[in-house]
């Protein structure tokens, strides 16, 4: 069925978005469900561990925060042509993505999602159905980690254009870019350079079907990054993370911002990066470089942490119960020696500048 919007107009639209978004809210999941119980004071055994006292249909938003928690607060826009290409195939992924990307930013901070207000900018050619599946993504991907919808904005514009702001409360402290010190191991969890590689997939415009099971995956870790926050929760729980932050932009800018708020240096070595044999493989028959694109492509939503030394014991466990990869790829330094990089304990006395060369949007 196709709809235009201009047939039932903003109010009409707006209703339905917020029905969408609850007929598309997943039970959360059971497991997170018993993760909420153990880290305490979260009742999850109402439908929404977080239901706001007033959400859709005020001026604002009324929301009973827990006295004893820090409130988070992070906000991100995805635009047509710059963050994503329109597709009426993809309208689940984006959703999924939208939220992803803030829920990311709220585990960085050491905290669990509970509240988010969407915003979007809708192009006149739109259906009623188009947007609808939008928000019942945006329900499904936000149900499974509790989170409520508070409200939102809607408007017309030339191209699609979807901000979330989201909400969350602090584990513990909240972790900041800054409190890593010379001699704490950096961390970084899951794989470098696959979003990249699933992007150059997606823009080389070969179709799905006649993509290999590799390249399937690698598109869809582009299309739909999974947020680290179990991680995130079990590194804040163990008090182990001095410093942490989600990687968009890509790794060599990320060290550099955690080493600039952390007043460190850096030494990394590149042959320890995380990076799968089949992006490596995509790369080569490419031309272009697996690294690079773990350097510097971005969107990847993995963490990138400094730990106490004594506490690396703790990165297996995360392993185990997770099945997140998590990599030591290098320590953080006195700030006068700067952030550098080699490749291969037998080059360590090689090291040359790593440059911050993440995506930049100027
Ligand atoms: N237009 C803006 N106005 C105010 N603050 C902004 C703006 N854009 C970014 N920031 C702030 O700058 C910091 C870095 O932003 P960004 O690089 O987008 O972080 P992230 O990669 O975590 O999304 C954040 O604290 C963010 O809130
Ligand atoms: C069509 C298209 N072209 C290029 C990209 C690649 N890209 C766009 S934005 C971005 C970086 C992350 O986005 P940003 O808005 O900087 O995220 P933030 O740092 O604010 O979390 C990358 C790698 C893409 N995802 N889609
Ligand atoms: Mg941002």
């Amino acid at each position: 069925m196709v709809t235009p919007i201009n047939r039932i107009g903003e109010f009409g639209l707006i209703d339905k978005l917020a029905k969408a978004w609850s007929e598309g809210a997943s039970e959360t999941a059971p497991s997170y469900k018993q993760m909420l119980q153990q880290i305490g004071g979260i009742n999850s055994d109402k439908a929404g561990p977080f239901l706001p006292r007033l959400a859709v249909g005020d001026d604002g938003a009324i929301l009973d925060v827990p006295s004893h928690r820090p409130l988070l607060t992070t906000t991100d826009m995805l635009v047509e042509k710059v963050h994503f290409l329109w597709s009426p195939e993809r309208i689940a992924s984006l959703g999924h993505k939208a939220m992803a990307v803030n829920i990311s930013d709220i585990a960085a901070m050491g905290g669990l999602p509970t509240w988010a207000f969407l915003s979007i900018a809708i192009p006149p050619v739109a259906t009623v159905e188009e947007v609808v599946a939008l928000y019942r993504a945006m329900g499904e991907t936000a149900g499974r980690y509790g989170i409520s919808l508070a409200g939102g904005d809607t408007v017309r514009s030339d191209q699609w254009v979807i901000n979330v702001t989201l909400m969350g409360l602090a584990i513990k402290e909240p972790v900041r870019r800054s409190g890593g010190k010379p001699g704490d191991l950096l961390v970084a969890t899951g794989w470098l350079g696959d979003a990249a590689a699933g992007l150059h997939l997606l823009l080389s415009g070969k179709p799905f079907q006649e993509m290999t099971m590799q390249e399937q995956l690698l598109l869809h870790r582009h299309l739909e990054p999974t947020p680290r926050v179990k991680e995130a929760v079990m590194l804040v729980q163990q008090k182990a993370v001095k410093a942490m932050l989600d990687i968009s932009d890509g790794l060599s800018s990320e060290i550099h911002h955690l080493c600039k708020q952390s007043d460190c240096g850096a030494l990394l070595d590149l042959s320890r990066l995380p990076i799968r044999d089949e992006t490596t493989e995509i790369a080569t028959s490419t031309g272009q470089s697996a690294l690079s694109w773990a350097l510097s492509g971005g969107e990847d939503f993995e963490l990138l942490f400094a730990i106490d030394k004594e506490k690396v014991s703790l990165l297996s466990t995360i392993e185990q119960k997770t099945g997140t990869k998590c990599t030591i790829i290098g320590e953080l330094t006195p700030p006068n020696e700067g952030i550098n990089a080699f490749h291969g304990p037998e080059h360590k006395s090689q090291a040359f500048p790593l440059r911050a060369k993440g995506y930049n949007h100027f």
